[in-house]
């Protein structure tokens, strides 16, 4: 239950509306329920031959409390009468449990949307470092799957509540008829559901399995899925095929142990608490000589009892499956907040004279350095580009510029202030970024441009397409900017794309564009067009470029080459 007061103090009001509704439905289940011995008993010594009227006597001290009671209140108990009081109950009952199952479904939806929201939050909040080692398939697995399960997971918990609310109800009118009865029953009960609780427990550990299993399995999916043309190029789609099939069999056995064990514990408690009731029948008519009506009554109200209580047991073993799922969400949030990058509100950033890293050493796993003292001046407004082969550290030196990596000695100055005391978000809006992936949204021209950003209209987007050269093949299309670019932008060529999203880095009017082999996919006649644009930018922007094409070095004011974790300067006006 430990799920249920996580959800309470998440979502307090909610639980009191719901709660209060079930305890009233409970309530007024009972008084229905309470009219129920005397209407026995009356048609009983009717059938009999006694008029309902006579001074018959009642079976027990409970129906002459509830006769007592309804006739205070001037109320003569006959059969219609009693008959509406327990049509009465049941309707009033339905009513509030109709408002308690609503007040759940919308607290349902809303524990889904919160988790989903706040996972996001904190993924994007967190540090490069740590971003950059979580799959995506597994946060997709959390977003979609454990968020859905953990909901699901607050319905059957609040059913349990439910259960528990009518089992008690049944129960405190059973002791009003007889208290023995009632805890005999209650005690052979508590022996069934203790016998069949390693069931609940079998339920937990396949819940558990399962929350594991899906995570990796959709990890493992999400891998495969983003490579799949290579593998069919190759036809080796059977080596992901078998990869995914030993998951999805280990998968199916958890889900199967969860089956059997739901299965067998509703096999089993309706089989015992049929011989309960009827054991108990059996020792009160003929061995107790306990009158019909009172039996009847018991046998009702018990048997009732019983079917909730089993119910709860039902529910909570639904409960336990998506329980792990909720909790495996909890700490990955929670995991994540640690991660928490500060952005700080520090000085505001300028960029009037440039950025200088300063013998800075840096490296992902600690000993094995991948930039070692290394010092590169990006004057203001001018164009430096990184070269070197692959695996020099060019894409970390921009990661260590925009404030995503820290280094581990010597510093990152804008304008001579540490990058560290500036207000980091600002800075971060200052930046124009173009990746190496060209991976588009699948929406219009004019949203992958503007990300969607109010303050950018379809003019600001126009310009930035023209900057970056792409202004030419959108303006002959049908719908010029408003086409879509198709899943992932597979409409456009790869070239098409890298200016798209060049445009994207220009249409804010940043101060600083880094381009990090932006030019890779063009072809050398688009690459110059690249190479010119960059130049006229140059003076209005400071651009840093990690390019091997020829275009982008030669119209760069400082080349720096990065080469076994040094960068060396091979043209440009300062030493470093
Ligand atoms: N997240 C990471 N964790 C551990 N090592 C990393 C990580 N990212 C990069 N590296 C390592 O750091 C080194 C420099 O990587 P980086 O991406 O900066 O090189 P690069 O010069 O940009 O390469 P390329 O031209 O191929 O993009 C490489 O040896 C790489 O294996």
């Amino acid at each position: 239950m430990r799920l249920m007061l996580s959800f309470f103090s998440a979502y307090p009001w909610h639980s009191v509306i719901m709660l209060l509704a079930l305890l009233f439905a409970g309530i007024a289940e009972g008084v229905g329920l309470s009219a129920l011995l005397p209407l026995i008993s009356i048609a009983i010594k009717n059938d009999v031959g006694e008029s309902a009227n006579t001074d018959r006597q009642p079976a027990n001290e409970y129906e002459q409390m509830v006769i007592d009671a309804l006739q205070q209140a001037g109320i003569s108990p006959g059969i219609g009468v009693l008959l509406s009081i327990i049509v009465l109950g049941v309707t009033l009952k339905s009513l509030l449990l109709l408002v308690a199952k609503k007040q759940v479904g919308y607290t349902a939806a809303q524990v889904a949307t919160d988790l989903r929201l706040e996972m996001l939050r904190v993924m994007l909040r967190s540090k490069w470092e740590y971003f950059i080692h979580q799959p995506i398939g597994r946060l997709t697995n959390r977003l979609a799957t454990e968020a859905q399960r953990s909901s699901e997971s607050f319905v059957n918990g609040a059913t349990v509540i439910t259960y528990l609310v009518q089992a008690i109800i049944y129960g405190g009118v059973a002791v009003a008829v007889s208290w023995k009865a009632t805890l005999t029953t209650l005690a052979v009960g508590s022996v069934i559901i203790g016998i069949s609780h390693f069931l609940v427990r079998m339920t937990r550990r396949a819940g558990k399995k399962q929350t594991r299993l899906l995570t990796s399995l959709l990890s493992q999916l999400t891998d495969t899925l983003q490579s799949v043309k290579p593998l069919k190029a190759m036809s080796k789609e059977h080596l992901a095929d078998k990869v995914l099939a030993t998951e999805t069999t280990r998968l199916n056995k958890a889900f199967r142990k969860q089956v059997f064990s739901s299965a067998a514990l509703n096999a089993a408690q309706e089989e015992m608490f049929a011989i309960v009731v009827a054991g108990g029948m059996f020792i009160a008519l003929v061995k107790l000589g306990m009158p019909v009506a009172t039996v009847t009554v018991l046998a009702v109200v018990l048997g009732k009892m019983l079917s909730q209580l089993g119910k709860v047991q039902k529910q909570y073993q639904k409960m336990v499956v998506g329980e792990s799922a909720f909790w495996s969400l909890k700490d990955a949030i929670e995991e994540a907040r640690q991660a928490e990058e500060y952005l700080g509100e520090g000085v505001t950033p300028g960029l009037e004279t440039g950025i200088r890293l300063d013998h800075v050493t840096f490296s992902y796993d600690p000993g094995r350095p991948v930039l070692r003292n290394i010092s590169i001046d990006i004057p203001q407004g001018q164009l430096t580009t990184l070269t070197g082969p692959s695996g020099s550290g060019k894409t970390t030196v921009i990661d260590l510029v925009i404030g995503l990596l820290k280094p581990q000695d010597g510093h990152v100055l804008i304008d001579d202030v540490p990058l560290n005391k500036l207000d980091m978000r600002a800075w971060r809006r200052m930046i124009g970024y173009v990746p190496q992936e060209t991976l588009l949204l699948h929406a219009s021209i004019a949203h992958n441009v503007t990300l969607g950003d109010p303050e950018l209209g379809e003019q600001d987007a126009i310009r930035a397409l023209k900057e970056a050269g792409a202004w030419d093949f959108i303006a002959h299309l049908p719908d010029s900017i408003h086409s879509t670019v198709g899943e992932r932008g597979t409409k456009f060529s790869g070239g098409q794309r890298q200016r798209i999203m060049i445009a994207r880095a220009l249409v804010h009017k940043p101060r600083l564009l880094i381009l990090d082999e932006a030019t890779s996919a063009l072809d050398p006649e688009n690459e110059a067009a690249i190479g010119r644009t960059m130049e006229a930018l140059r003076g209005k922007l400071t651009i840093l470029a990690i390019s091997h094409q020829t275009a982008l070095v030669e119209a760069a004011d400082c080349v720096y080459r990065m080469e076994n974790g040094s960068a060396v300067k091979v043209r440009g006006t300062h030493t470093t």
